[in-house]
C-alpha cells in the first residue's frame, strides 16, 4: 500500500490570527496584490459574474497562496476501518468527527481535493466568491445545453478541497421553515421532523451574539433559543455592513414585507438581517474543515486522506441472488496511482461526495437504472432507477444598480489594488473593515407578495396545479409537486422567492466601471418545479457526469422569476433605495417586455449551487435511493449522507440543514437514535 497523506497545518501565507502589521509587511502586501497572471477560464455565465466581482490581482494573489500550501505524507492506509467516508465536505467531515468520538472506531475519509489550511482566500470572509471558478478549489462541473434556457450551458461550481463547497461558498447561514422538514417526513420518511432536525442544526453550531449597541445600530435581532451555543461550526453577524444596504428593511416594509425577529427560529417568510458562517472571534470563515476536522485532526483513529479521488465501490451479490448487495472495497486514485482499500466485514461505506458526484459513484459501482448501466457496460448490482433522477436546482438572477454616492464602501472597492492592500492590512491588524463582510440582507417572499395581488397569485397557482394534474407524470412526482403547491397556497407559512442585497456588482450582462459603486439585488427561486437528472456519461470515472437540471422546463418557474424581477425593480424605487441609486445597470431600462426579461434571466441568471435529489430519501417504490436511515436500498453496508438525499427543495441556503442532517446521520449510524 502507498503512503497516505494526512493534512498538515502549515503556517500558511498569511496568519489567521491578529497582531501588528508593520510598514514593510504592508508594502509586501501591496506589491503582492499588484501582480497579475490569471487568465480567464471561461466565458460562461458564472465566470463572467465572478470575474466582475473579483479583480485579476486578487486572483494572482490566490496563486501565490497556493504555492504555500503543504501536504505531508504521514502514514499508510490500513485495511481495518469501520467506516470509509467518500468526500471530505460538510457531511463527510461531520460524520468523521462524530464517529471518531469513540476511540475504538476507525474512520478513513477520502477527499479528492487538497487541504488548504490558513488560505486567505478561504479564511477571510470578504474574499467570498474569489475561489469560485478556480480549478484549484472548484470542480467546475458543466450542465448539458439547457434547451429551455436558450440552449445555454451553465457551470456548476462545487468545492474540490477539504471542507467541500463550504470552503468556497458565500457563507449565508439560513434555515427552512419547520413545516418544510415535516413535509419531507410526510413523503414517507418517518423520524424526519422539523423539531428533531432543528435540534441537530443547533447541535452543529455556536452562535456569537452581537453586542447590544451593534445590534441596535444595525437592526440585528435574534431569538436566543433558536441558536446553538456549543457546536463546532461558528456563526455570527457580519462586522461590516455596507451603507448601500441600509434601506433594506424599511424599503421592504413599505412594500408590505414584515421584518421577522429571527429567520432561523422555524418561520422564514419576511425580511431579516442574517448571520453568516463566520467565527466572530477570529473573524474567519467557519467551514467544515476548520470546524469539524482541525480540532480533532490529532485523533489516531481518524485518517483523512486528501488528493484521493474515489472511483468505484466494489459491490458483491445483489438482487440476482435475492440477497443484499455489499461493499467489499473502495477503489480510488491518487495522482496516476490506482488504489483500493478493503471494506472489512461489518464495516460501512458512506458516500458524502455531494449531489453531483454521489450518483455518479453509485452508477459506476453498479447501483442504478439497469438500462443506463448496461449502456456503459456496467454490471447491475442493485437495480435502483431513482439514482440520479429527480434533481431540483435552485436558480437566481441579479438586478444591479449604480450608486449615486461613490464614497459608500462596497465590494467594488476591492477591484482597486491600493484599496485592497489597505483593506487587507486593516483586516490583518484590527480584524475590521470590508474584508470582514458577510452578506446580511435577506427576505423570503410568497408569490402573493411578488405579484402584489392574492388573486393573481391564486390564478397562477391554480393554472400550475391543473397542468400538473393533467400531465403525464408519475404519482411520486405529483406528490412531490403537491408539497410545493400546498406551500404556495399558504403564503404566511412558505416563501417561494428569496431576495438578497449584495453590496457590489454581481450581474454579468454589463461590466462595472472603475471607481463606481453598486448594489445588486438577487432574486432566487427556491422551489422550482423543473426537475432533471444527473447520470454517468462514461464508464470512465474521470469523465464528469451528464448534468441536466432542465431549467425552466416548467414554464411556471420562469414566469415567477419575471415577476420577481419586476418586484426588485419596484424595490429599487422604494424608500431609501430611490435616493441611493443613480441608475439600473443590468438588465437596464431597455429590457422591459416579459420576453426581454425572460431572455435576460435565461442568459444572465443561473444555478444557485443548491442542487438536491440525486439520491433521494424516499420509499423505494417512489423512486427513493436511500431509506430514512440513509441506507442505499438493496445494500447492507452503503449509506449516502450529503445534500443529494433531500427529495425536494427547502426555502433556505443549505449549510445549516446539511450539518443538521449529518449530525443526525451520525447518531443514526452510532445507534443513538432510531428513525
Ligand atoms: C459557490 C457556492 C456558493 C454557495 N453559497 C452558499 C451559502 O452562502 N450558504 C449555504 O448555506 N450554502 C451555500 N452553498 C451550498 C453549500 O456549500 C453546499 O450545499 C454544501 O456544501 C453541499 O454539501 P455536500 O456534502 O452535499 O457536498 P460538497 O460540499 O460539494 O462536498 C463534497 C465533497 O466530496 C468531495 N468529493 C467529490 N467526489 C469525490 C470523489 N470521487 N472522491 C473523493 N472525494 C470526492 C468533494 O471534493 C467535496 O469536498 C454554496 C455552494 C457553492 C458552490
Amino acid at each position: 500500500m502507498p503512503c497516505v497523506v494526512r493534512v498538515a497545518m502549515p503556517s500558511g501565507l498569511i496568519s489567521a490570527t491578529g497582531g501588528v502589521t508593520d510598514q514593510s509587511t504592508t508594502s509586501r502586501i501591496r506589491s503582492r496584490f499588484k501582480r497579475s497572471s490569471h487568465t480567464n477560464r471561461s466565458n460562461l455565465w458564472n465566470m463572467q459574474l465572478l470575474r466582475h466581482l473579483w479583480s485579476l490581482p486578487l486572483l494572482a494573489a490566490a496563486q501565490l497562496a497556493l504555492a504555500e500550501i503543504d501536504i505531508q505524507n504521514i502514514n499508510s492506509i490500513s485495511q481495518e476501518y469501520d467506516y470509509i467516508i467518500i468526500g471530505g465536505g460538510p457531511a463527510g467531515l461531520t460524520l468523521a468527527n462524530r464517529l471518531t468520538e469513540d476511540p475504538h472506531v476507525q474512520v478513513l475519509v477520502l477527499e479528492a481535493g487538497a487541504s488548504r489550511p490558513n488560505d486567505p482566500l478561504i479564511d477571510i470572509p470578504g474574499f467570498l466568491g474569489s475561489t469560485v471558478g478556480n480549478s484549484s478549489y472548484d470542480w467546475l462541473f458543466e450542465t448539458v445545453p439547457q434547451i429551455h434556457a436558450n440552449n445555454n450551458t451553465f457551470i456548476m461550481n462545487r468545492g474540490k478541497v477539504l471542507g467541500g463547497s463550504t470552503a468556497i461558498n458565500f457563507m449565508a447561514w439560513g434555515r427552512p421553515a419547520l413545516n418544510e422538514i415535516d413535509a419531507i417526513g410526510a413523503l414517507g420518511n418517518p423520524g424526519w421532523t422539523g423539531e428533531n432536525l432543528f435540534k441537530y442544526m443547533r447541535k452543529a453550531e455556536t452562535f456569537m451574539r452581537p453586542s447590544p449597541t451593534y445590534a441596535l445600530e444595525n437592526n440585528l435581532t435574534f431569538i436566543p433559543s433558536a441558536h446553538g451555543t456549543s457546536g463546532p461550526l461558528h456563526n455570527s453577524f457580519s462586522k461590516f455592513i455596507s451603507d448601500a444596504q441600509r434601506p433594506w428593511l424599511s424599503a421592504l416594509e413599505a412594500l408590505g414585507v414584515r421584518k421577522i425577529e429571527d429567520a432561523l427560529a422555524g418561520e422564514d417568510v419576511g425580511a431579516w438581517m442574517a448571520p453568516a458562517a463566520i467565527d466572530g472571534t477570529s473573524v474567519t470563515r467557519s467551514y467544515a474543515a476548520s470546524a469539524y476536522f482541525v480540532p480533532v485532526s490529532g485523533r489516531t483513529n481518524l485518517n483523512v486522506v486528501t488528493g484521493a479521488e474515489a472511483t468505484r465501490i466494489v459491490v458483491q451479490n445483489g438482487a440476482a441472488q435475492g440477497s443484499m448487495a455489499a461493499a467489499t472495497a473502495v477503489e480510488f486514485r491518487m495522482g496516476s496511482e490506482r488504489l483500493s482499500v478493503r471494506v472489512k466485514p461489518g464495516a460501512e461505506v458512506i458516500l458524502s461526495a455531494g449531489t453531483i458526484k454521489t450518483p455518479q459513484l453509485l452508477e459506476l459501482s453498479g447501483i442504478g437504472d439497469p438500462v443506463i448501466l448496461q449502456g456503459f457496460g456496467i454490471d447491475t448490482k442493485v437495480a435502483l432507477p431513482g439514482v440520479g433522477e429527480g434533481i431540483i436546482d435552485q436558480v437566481f438572477f441579479g438586478v444591479s444598480y449604480e450608486l449615486k454616492n461613490d464614497s459608500i464602501i462596497t465590494l467594488d472597492d476591492l477591484r482597486d489594488p491600493t484599496f485592497l492592500a489597505d483593506a487587507f492590512a486593516e483586516y490583518e491588524t484590527n480584524k475590521t473593515g470590508i474584508l470582514t463582510l458577510g452578506v446580511t440582507g435577506f427576505a423570503l417572499l410568497p408569490l402573493q407578495t411578488i405579484v402584489g395581488s392574492s388573486k393573481t397569485a391564486v390564478k397562477m397557482i391554480d393554472a400550475q396545479a391543473a397542468k400538473i394534474a393533467k400531465g403525464n407524470y408519475t404519482a411520486a412526482q405529483k406528490e412531490k409537486w403537491s408539497v410545493i403547491i400546498e406551500g404556495l397556497r399558504a403564503p404566511r407559512k412558505r416563501g417561494l422567492i428569496e431576495i438578497v442585497a449584495f453590496p457590489g456588482f454581481f450581474t454579468s450582462a454589463s461590466a462595472p466601471q472603475p471607481g463606481k459603486k453598486y448594489l445588486t439585488f438577487t432574486g432566487n427561486l427556491h422551489f422550482p418545479f423543473s426537475t432533471g437528472s444527473i447520470h454517468i456519461a462514461s464508464g470512465n470515472p474521470l469523465v464528469q457526469p451528464s448534468i441536466d437540471p432542465r431549467y425552466y422546463e416548467q414554464e411556471f418557474d420562469i414566469q415567477v422569476l419575471v415577476e420577481a424581477l419586476k418586484f426588485l425593480r419596484r424595490l429599487g424605487k422604494t424608500g431609501g433605495f430611490k435616493d441611493l441609486f443613480e441608475a439600473e445597470v443590468d438588465p437596464g431600462v431597455e429590457v422591459q417586455t416579459d420576453e426581454e426579461i425572460i431572455d435576460y434571466i435565461k442568459n444572465h441568471g443561473g444555478p444557485e449551487y443548491h442542487t438536491v435529489g440525486s439520491a433521494a430519501m424516499l420509499p423505494r417504490e417512489k423512486g427513493g435511493v436511500v431509506s430514512p436511515e440513509l441506507k442505499v436500498y438493496g445494500t447492507s453496508n452503503i449509506r449516502v449522507v450529503d445534500y443529494s438525499i433531500l427529495p425536494i427543495q427547502i426555502s433556505a441556503h443549505p449549510m445549516s440543514t446539511l450539518y443538521g442532517i449529518s449530525e443526525k446521520a451520525a447518531d443514526i449510524i452510532r445507534g443513538i437514535v432510531t428513525v
